[in-house]
C-alpha cells in the first residue's frame, strides 16, 4: 500500500471488504463512487479500478457539495485494507492496466473502456470467488462499450452469471430491481421484445418463482407473496387478447402453489405494480424488461437497486445506467449507488 484509506467498516458483521467496480470510465461511475466517497458512505468498502480515472473523477466534484478532495490509499493487495487509515477511498487497481484510461472523453462509447470494466468484473468475480471479498457492487457499464471490446455478454447479469457458474454451466440467476416500494424480478432480460415473448416458457415462469422465492429470505422476506404479471393487457381478458396467460403462466403459478410458493395470478400488468406498492405483494413477477422497470425507475432513479438473484455471491448495483449526457459534469447523483452499498450489506447480513 502507499497512501492512507478506511479499515473495513467496523458496523459491518462480516470482515471481508465489498468489492466496487469502477464501471465505465467514460460514464458516470467514477465520480459517483467518489462522491459516495466523500459523503462517507464507503467504509470498507474497496474499488477495483483505475487510480487516474478516479482522481480525475474527483476533480469534476470540486465545485459541489463532495467537492473535498477524497485521499486515495492504493492497496497492492486486498489483504492491506486493514492499515487503511479512516477517511481514504481504498483501491486495488486493475492487474494489468490499460494505458490512457484517464484521457478518454467524458460521454464516449470506447472499447478501451469496456475493456476495463469488464476486467475489474473479472477480478471482483476471482476476488470473491476465492473468499477474499464479501460481495460485489458494481458501478454502471456501457453495453455497446463492452460489445466493442469484444465481450460476448449483454450485461453485467449475464456475464456474472457464466463467471460465477460451476461445472461449465453458467449460473441460473434473475434480475431484480428494488426501492423502499416495490421489488420485480423479470422472467426475460436483455433481449428484444419479440424474443422476450418466445423466452417466456412455464418452465422460465416457474424457475423464477423458485429463485424469487428461495432468495427473499436474505432480505428478510422468507415466504414472499409473489404477484405474478401478465404477458398482455388485461392478462389476456379470458383469452380475447392472447393465450400466454392460461397456456404458460397460469400452470407455472399452479405448479409454484404445490411446491409452498405463495404465488397469485396473472395478474393485468397495468395494476399488479399499484397492488403491490399498496401492500398486497411483496414481489411482482414481470415478464420482460421494461414491464418490470418502468414501475421501479419511474418512482425515482436515485432509490433502486439492481440485484442479481441465484449467484453464489451478493452482487448489487445502482438501477441507472452511464448517464453520458452527465458524465464529467459533477452533478450526477450517487444516491442509488449508496443504495446498491447499503442492500449489498443488508443482503450479506441476512435480513
Ligand atoms: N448498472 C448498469 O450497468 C446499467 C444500468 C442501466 C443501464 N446501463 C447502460 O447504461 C447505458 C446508458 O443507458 P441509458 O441512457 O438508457 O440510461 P441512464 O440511466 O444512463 O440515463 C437515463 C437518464 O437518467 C439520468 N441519470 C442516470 N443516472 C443518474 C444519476 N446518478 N443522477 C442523475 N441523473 C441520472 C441520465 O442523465 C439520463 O437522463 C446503456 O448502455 C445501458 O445499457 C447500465
Ligand atoms: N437492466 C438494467 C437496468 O436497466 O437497470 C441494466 O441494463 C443493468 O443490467 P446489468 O446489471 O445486467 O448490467
Amino acid at each position: 500500500m502507499n497512501t492512507p484509506s478506511v479499515p473495513a467498516d467496523p458496523s459491518s458483521p462480516n470482515p471481508l471488504p465489498l468489492l466496487l467496480t469502477q464501471g465505465d470510465v467514460c460514464g458516470i461511475g467514477p465520480e459517483i463512487i467518489m462522491a459516495a466517497a466523500g459523503r462517507g458512505e464507503l467504509a470498507g468498502v474497496v474499488v477495483l479500478g483505475d487510480v487516474d480515472v478516479l482522481r480525475r473523477a474527483a476533480g469534476c466534484l470540486r465545485s459541489t457539495d463532495d467537492g473535498p478532495r477524497q485521499p486515495i490509499a492504493v492497496l497492492d493487495d486486498l489483504s492491506d485494507l486493514a492499515e487503511v487509515p479512516p477517511g481514504a477511498l481504498a483501491v486495488l487497481p486493475m492487474r494489468t492496466p490499460i494505458a490512457g484510461l484517464a484521457d478518454l472523453p467524458w460521454g464516449r462509447i470506447d472499447a478501451r473502456a469496456g475493456q476495463a470494466a469488464a476486467a475489474c468484473i473479472r477480478e471482483a468475480v476471482a476476488q470473491v470467488m476465492a473468499g477474499r471479498a464479501a460481495g460485489i457492487v458494481t458501478a454502471p457499464i456501457h453495453k455497446e462499450a463492452l460489445f466493442a471490446a469484444g465481450e460476448p455478454y449483454p450485461g453485467h447479469t449475464e456475464m456474472l452469471a457464466d463467471l460465477g457458474g460451476h461445472d461449465g454451466r453458467p449460473a441460473d440467476v434473475r434480475m431484480m430491481l428494488a426501492n423502499d416500494e416495490l421489488k420485480t424480478v423479470l422472467v426475460t432480460v436483455h433481449c428484444a421484445l419479440r424474443e422476450a415473448i418466445e423466452r417466456v416458457t412455464t418452465q422460465a415462469v416457474l424457475s423464477t418463482l423458485r429463485i424469487a422465492h428461495r432468495t427473499a429470505a436474505q432480505w428478510g422476506q422468507p415466504a414472499p407473496r409473489i404477484g405474478v404479471a401478465g404477458l398482455n393487457p388485461h392478462a389476456g381478458e379470458g383469452g380475447l387478447f392472447g393465450r400466454e396467460e392460461i397456456d404458460i403462466i397460469a400452470p407455472a403459478i399452479a405448479a409454484a402453489q404445490a411446491e409452498g410458493i405463495a404465488a397469485s395470478g396473472p395478474h393485468a400488468p397495468d395494476t399488479v405494480f399499484m397492488r403491490a406498492r399498496r401492500g398486497e405483494f411483496d414481489i411482482v413477477l414481470a415478464m420482460y424488461h421494461d414491464q418490470g422497470l418502468i414501475p421501479v425507475k419511474y418512482l425515482g432513479v436515485e432509490q433502486g437497486v439492481n440485484v442479481t438473484l441465484g449467484l453464489p455471491f451478493v452482487r448489487t448495483s445502482p438501477d441507472h445506467g452511464t448517464a453520458f449526457d452527465l458524465a464529467g459534469t459533477g452533478r450526477a447523483d450517487p444516491a442509488s449507488l449508496i443504495a446498491a452499498v447499503h442492500m449489498a450489506r443488508r443482503l450479506l447480513a441476512g435480513s
